[in-house]
């Protein structure tokens, strides 16, 4: 029952401080999501709500893409009580892969195929990762990071994101997917 009515709290919050870029539109691309790290209360509750999704599961490390992963991610992190891997994107690092981990991933949902990576000594065989974003539509990013956490040895537990908009119902079991609201819940 607090479950149910702390999840309807933080989905009012989420679709209260939610914007579009100009008027109101199917392109996602003009989302504005920037007002959900402004509001004090929901910043507060991102990290336990996003956490909840997966606590059970019991992840010892969190990683996030930047940039929106980078800002949830420890939030995330802190209330797990673990730490948290930056994946860099296209970052020159990247070029040294004795010392990085990399993958390109495929098309996102602005079409790029970005290059992904992270030290390798970040992650070791024994680590159960959890990937934590704002948002989720092609899958893209979130399977090249999968991609990098196969290549550790580590294990992957799952996605946990604010917005799924997913069309592939077959890429969301691939990445464990679970999120607090649906695109179709936002104004
Ligand atoms: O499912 P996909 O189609 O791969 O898209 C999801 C990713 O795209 C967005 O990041 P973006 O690249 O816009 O970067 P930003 O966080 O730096 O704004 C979002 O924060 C996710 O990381
Ligand atoms: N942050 C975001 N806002 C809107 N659409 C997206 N698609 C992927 N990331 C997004």
């Amino acid at each position: 029952m607090k479950a149910d009515s702390s999840r309807r709290r933080l989905v009012e919050r989420l679709r209260g401080s939610f914007a579009w870029r100009g008027d109101r539109t199917d392109d996602r691309s003009r989302a504005d999501v920037t007002g959900w790290w402004r509001d004090p209360g929901l910043l507060a509750e991102l990290g336990p709500g996003l956490a909840d999704s997966f606590r059970e599961e019991a992840p010892t490390v969190v990683i996030g893409v930047e940039s929106r992963g980078s800002l949830l991610g420890p939030l995330v992190a802190l209330d797990l009580g673990v730490g948290f891997v930056e994946v860099r994107k296209d970052h020159p690092p990247l070029a040294d892969s004795d010392v990085w981990l990399r993958r390109t991933t495929p098309p996102d949902y602005r079409d790029r195929h970005l290059g992904l990576g992270f030290p390798r000594r970040l992650l070791s065989g024994s680590d159960r990762v959890l990937l934590v974003d704002d948002w989720i539509d092609t899958g893209g990013q979130a399977l090249g990071a999968l991609g990098l956490v196969e290549d550790s040895g580590a294990s992957w537990v799952g996605a946990s994101v604010i917005v799924d908009s997913l069309e592939s119902s077959e890429i969301r079991r691939r990445l464990n997917v679970r999120s607090l609201v649906r695109q179709r819940d936002l104004p």
